[in-house]
């Protein structure tokens, strides 16, 4: 383990034990992940925009420790659902917990917890790297005299060190995304949101970004939700699955388990096609694509 990411997992530690304590005293509403197996719960989840209905009676567990991939074409609900459980939308029906915290009641506990990096950009070109980060230690609260040991530590782990003082407008694709998982950092979540990491970035920049998001899981532990467009992503880096169509789940498990259970040869993709009755191209409509593109644009 590196020395930097022995510092973010004694932070990590340190919240683990604040947030124990915190739940064991009054007036807390954990009830369950206090277990320390789970991180994420949706039960029942649906979710309605309007008319349309874009997440329908999801069931899901994400255990502590492990990278979950959500999977699914555009429109397939991956984004409506981790909105939900990062508290950006309200709750409508069905009960979402994350490390025992209700997200309709202990809405600021869940938020302590998490590290969230939005398909949108989220880093500010006119900032350099490092201002950029050191804004989100600001905005989460970081103790002052901590602020700038940990800003570097994020950086640091990202590998943006030598580009720290460059205006974030001058950086690759694959560098906007590393900055933007720093930021997610800043605050030591135990949980990391990723909505499409990697969507836009040529397979090399991919490959790196994948990197450190597996080099802090291993030597931090922390847990990993992400969705993905990509299947081969999913089932190199995901130690489980979950494949999301038209707003319901059609499966989950071990990638090798998906795949074995259809016949030796199977790939995710026949496993898709097996649970949902069509190809993973056939998702969304326009607009969803339109809103994907974007984002790639963006980054590109
Ligand atoms: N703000 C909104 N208003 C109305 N409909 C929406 C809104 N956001 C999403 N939807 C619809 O809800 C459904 C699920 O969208 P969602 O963004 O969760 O899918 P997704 O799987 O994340 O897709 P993508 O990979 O394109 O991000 C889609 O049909 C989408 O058009």
């Amino acid at each position: 383990m590196s020395e930097v990411n022995a510092g973010i997992n004694a932070g990590i530690n340190a919240g683990i034990n604040a947030e124990a304590n915190a739940a064991a005293g009054p007036g807390s509403n954990a009830v369950d992940g206090a277990d320390g197996m789970t991180a994420v719960s949706l039960h029942g989840l649906s979710y309605r925009f309007k008319e349309h209905l874009a997440v329908t009676d999801l069931d899901l567990d994400v255990c502590t420790g492990e990278v979950f991939g959500l999977l699914g074409p555009n429109g397939a609900g991956k984004t409506t659902t981790i909105r939900v459980l990062t508290t950006l939308l309200p709750l409508q029906d069905g009960e979402v917990r994350v490390f025992g915290y209700d997200v309709r009641r202990d809405k600021m506990a869940v938020r302590r917890t998490l590290g969230y990096v939005p398909q949108q950009l989220s880093a500010d070109a006119a900032l350099t790297g490092r201002e950029n980060v050191m804004l989100f230690a600001r905005l989460f609260d970081v103790r002052r005299r901590d602020r700038k040991r940990q800003v570097d530590e994020a950086l640091e782990v990202m590998g943006l060190e030598d580009a720290a003082d460059r205006l974030a407008s001058t950086y690759s694709g694959g560098m906007i995304r590393r900055l933007e998982l720093a930021q997610a950092l800043i605050n030591r979540p135990r949980l990391l949101v990723l909505d499409e990491p990697t969507i836009g970035l040529d397979p090399i920049a991919r490959g790196t970004v994948w990197e450190r998001v597996e080099e802090l899981r291993a030597d931090t532990g922390m847990t990993v939700l992400v969705t993905t467009h990509y299947m081969d992503e999913a089932d190199q880096m995901c130690d489980r699955i979950g494949l999301m169509h038209l707003g319901k789940l059609r499966a989950v498990g071990a990638p090798e388990d998906l795949k074995s259970a259809l016949g030796p040869d199977a790939s995710l993709e026949d496993v898709f096609r097996h649970h949902s009755g069509s190809t993973f191209d056939e998702g969304g409509g326009f607009s969803d694509v339109r809103s994907t593109r974007r984002t790639a644009h963006r980054l590109g």
